[in-house]
């Protein structure tokens, strides 16, 4: 067999995620090599993702090559895709997730975020996780960073910010633990769908035992039921990364518990509801969240920030 083509972005954070299903592949014996390909999302750094339109700003050109065959998958950020793929391509596998946390990172230690006496002033580019501090802790002021992590870091030792809300999973890939002063509560910040996974993306052409191969060495079972639960949410909501929902899905005791909702731009409203069923009802506990969350003031909520985001 000839060694399998894995597609990924250039960042040290993609080719983390390209290394980690490089060396899963390796551990059952199959041959790798890693092409990488930049993106749109990668290009434009100083306009806020809300603002490019979420869908596929990173997928985009990893897809061209799926389709192309000069690329067998394509790694990715589970977070970063789009809940609704092109009907040529499709997600085949999810690694084994890391700790789901958002972290509160800083280069200075001692940063207490819970007492309003003490002003704070937080980067973050996502809009789940702003909305998400306007509704629990609205001392804290917020400003937008984008780039790498690497990049992000720079500009908050340069005074942007005294401290950085990020995944986890991100922080702890590119070794910044040492600088981690906070893991936050998952019930205040339930993450955004999919993170601390790596999923991986195919052409629905693939060969299928090379696909099956990949399976089998990448896929996490428990994993992927919590991805598909977490995933069918977001198709309903219509999420992409820009709108403020979230959905953590775990599995105790042979249950799928699906948690998730979506909080409104300015933080006063904050709808989160909980359903569970067995592992193979992921995708129907997806949409009986959605059902819920929208019925339950989330849909005037999604309306409202769909159309402040257009402006
Ligand atoms: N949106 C960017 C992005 N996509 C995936 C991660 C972190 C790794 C992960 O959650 O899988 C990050 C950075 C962050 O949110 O701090």
């Amino acid at each position: 067999m000839q060694p399998i083509k894995i597609g990924t972005r250039g960042s040290k954070l993609a080719l983390w995620q390209a290394y980690h299903v490089a060396n899963l592949l390796k551990a059952k014996g199959l041959a790798s090599e890693i092409i990488t390909i930049d993106t749109k999302g990668d290009q434009i750094l100083d306009v806020s993702i809300a603002k490019i339109g979420s869908k596929g700003v990173f997928t985009e050109e990893l897809e061209v090559q799926l389709a192309s065959g000069d690329i067998d998958i394509a790694v990715h950020s589970a977070k970063d895709m789009q809940s609704s793929l092109p009907e040529e391509f499709e997600l085949i596998a999810f690694t084994e997730r890391e700790k789901v946390n958002d972290i509160i990172l800083s280069h200075r230690e001692g940063i207490d975020y819970k007492n309003p006496s003490i002003p704070l002033v937080l980067g973050t580019s996502s809009t789940r996780r702003v909305a998400t501090l306007k509704h629990y802790y609205p001392h804290i002021q917020t400003v937008e960073v984008r780039g790498n992590l690497q990049t992000r870091i720079a500009k908050m030792e340069a005074g942007l910010c005294d401290g950085l809300l990020l995944a986890y999973a991100g922080a702890h890939r590119m070794g910044f633990d040492p600088l981690i002063r906070h893991e936050l509560s998952l019930d205040e910040f339930t993450p955004a769908v999919g993170q601390g996974s790596v999923g991986i993306e195919a052409a629905v052409n693939l060969d299928p035992k090379i696909r099956a191969e990949i399976i089998a060495a990448t896929h996490h079972a428990e994993t992927g039921y919590r991805l598909v639960a977490e995933r069918s949410y977001l198709k309903v909501l219509e999420g992409g990364c820009s709108i403020p929902v979230f959905a953590l899905a775990v599995v105790e005791n042979g249950v799928l518990r699906l948690r998730g909702g979506i909080v409104s731009l300015d933080g006063t409203e904050r709808i989160i509801h909980e359903v569970e069923g067995e592992n193979n009802q992921a995708e129907e506990l997806g949409k009986l969240l959605a059902e819920k969350v929208l019925q339950s003031g989330g849909e005037r909520i999604l309306k409202e920030i769909k159309t402040t985001l257009k402006k």
